[in-house]
């Protein structure tokens, strides 16, 4: 913490800015913010720390929103839970937009595991250099901090270093940005290796480009309440040994996990390249955060994909085997959610995973058409496509939780979406149609045959099933004669057979 703060005054922009009653200030209370004290608790009554886990996760699993109003201080110090003042800055859109990224940093917040105390944001034309809010309205967001106990403040945005210090000096608490918030629910969530290094890579590159902003080190032990346990939100991942590492450490495990990377994309382009060669063609479930993908992947395939009611609650891309109804085998894959703004660095480092949706047939993207703003998660998602070089791939677009939907929403969507079916992997609803859309578009196999096989050449018949076209089939004394089209290498095998 030895820079100088490398901001610029902006007088005219501190000159406007002042709060708008209208346009700023505080998010529902009932839904998004609470005032809670936690001074009358008696310590006595908290249970072990195994058990408090327990309970929390539970709460978590039961619902989105954790519900922590019997959790007490005590308690809350051995989960490490932050309790959390959001605030945004919105510089353009309607209300209903800026309230939208509030609502969806406050679930963020939340499922990094924070209580969101309060949520406030500020309308400005543009984010102060030096503070992100305007200087003079860092005294009020100190007011709310102080009144409402919160030891962590949650900015809309990515930040740079000098304005996150910036805001912890005046503070006092720890300041967070987006970028870091999704990077640390991401930590969370990455069960397998890949997933794992991916999001420390990503994770890295973020720390990396904030090495000078923050002194040279990474260490945000700043006293006061800052970093005070070195956990919590920007404090998983990596670790606390890495805290103190480096630059030229920090290249060195980036380089160290890019070929680590490189080794495990491999294997999964052996399996990709495996699919090709045997024609079998691949759908790729994407899709917002939430949307009901694993729910999707589960309903159409019977996979057995964990669902929660959480975001990001997939990293892992799960591909599961799956016939059409004349037994053609295609794989389905649920892939990570996407998120508005979701940092590049995530992009960058998942880069292998996404490959898979850019290297599919065709893509079910997923809607939840009982979200508020479908069109804007369908916006956000159709720019990581292009990112990732996946919007050349046929898309259709599967409008989900219709049970849960305004059905004017649903006409809305449909009208905007030509290409699109509405269903509800909770019900049931509209799944049969999205099968025969999806077997409708998987890729034809392009020759057509007509061979009289030897009973022998049992293998290719069932080769035909797999991934063949079969339009006729007749057993004769001399062997079946079928009819249909069938991929070039199957067709050049059947070519021997020819009638
Ligand atoms: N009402 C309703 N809820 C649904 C439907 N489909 C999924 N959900 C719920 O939406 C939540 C998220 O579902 P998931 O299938 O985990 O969503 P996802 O898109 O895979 O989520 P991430 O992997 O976290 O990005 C769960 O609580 C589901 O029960 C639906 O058709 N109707």
């Amino acid at each position: 913490m030895t820079n100088a703060p490398d901001f610029s005054l902006d007088d005219e922009l501190a000159a406007t800015d002042e709060w708008d009653e209208e346009s700023s200030g505080y998010a529902d209370a009932d839904d998004r913010a609470s005032h809670r004290r936690y001074d009358d608790v008696d310590p006595e009554e908290t249970t072990g720390e195994q058990d408090l886990a327990e309970r929390y996760a539970l709460r978590r699993v039961a619902g989105l929103r954790t519900e922590l109003e019997d959790i007490t201080e005590v308690e809350y110090r051995q989960l490490r839970l932050e309790r959390v003042v959001l605030v945004g800055v919105w510089t353009d859109g309607s209300v209903e937009e800026a309230e939208n990224s509030m609502a969806e940093l406050a679930l963020l917040a939340e499922t990094a595991g924070s209580e969101v105390l309060e949520a406030i944001y500020q309308r400005r034309q543009k984010p102060d250099p030096a503070t992100y809010v305007g200087r003079g309205k860092v005294d009020g967001i100190k007011e709310i901090v102080d009144a409402s106990g919160a030891d962590t403040v949650i900015l809309d945005g990515e930040l740079a270093p000098s304005q996150l210090r910036n805001l912890e000096d005046r503070l006092k608490v720890k300041a967070v940005d987006r970028t870091a918030l999704i990077l640390d629910i991401f930590a969370q969530h990455a069960k397998s290796k890949e997933g794992q290094a991916q999001v420390e890579l990503a994770q890295l590159q973020y720390m990396k480009q904030r090495l000078r902003g923050w002194g040279g080190n990474l260490s945000r032990q700043a006293g006061g309440r800052v970093g005070a346990d070195g956990g919590g939100i920007g404090g998983r991942g990596p670790g606390e040994t890495k805290i103190e590492t480096d630059r030229r450490r920090i290249n060195d495990k980036i380089a160290k996990l890019r070929r680590e990377l490189k080794a495990m994309a491999g294997t999964r382009e052996t399996k990709r390249a495996e699919r090709r060669r045997h024609q079998v063609p691949s759908v790729a479930i994407a899709g917002y955060t939430n949307a009901g993908k694993s729910s999707l992947l589960n309903r159409l395939t019977d996979a057995g994909v964990l669902v929660e009611d959480a975001l990001f609650a997939t990293l892992d891309p799960t591909t599961r085997r799956t016939t059409t109804v004349d037994g053609r085998v295609y794989t389905m894959s649920d892939t990570v959610g996407f998120v508005r703004h979701l940092p590049h660095q995530l992009v960058e480092a998942f880069r292998s995973t996404l490959e898979e949706v850019a290297d599919s047939d065709l893509i079910l993207h997923v809607v939840d058409g009982s979200h508020p703003d479908p069109e804007g998660q369908i916006a956000a998602v159709r720019e990581v496509f292009a990112e990732i070089g996946a919007d050349k791939v046929p898309e259709l677009i599967v409008v989900n939780k219709a049970d849960a939907a305004d059905p004017m929403v649903l006409a809305r969507l449909r009208q905007r979406e030509p290409h699109s079916v509405v269903v509800s992997a909770k019900t049931g609803e509209g799944i049969e149609e999205a099968l025969r859309l999806v077997e409708s578009e998987l890729p034809r196999p392009g020759v057509e045959f007509s061979a009289l096989l030897p009973y022998e050449r049992g293998d290719l018949i069932d080769r035909l099933h797999r991934t063949g076209e079969i339009d006729s089939m007749e057993h004769t004394a001399e062997g079946t004669l079928v009819a249909g089209r069938a991929h070039e290498d199957l067709a050049g095998e059947l070519a021997a057979y020819a009638v």
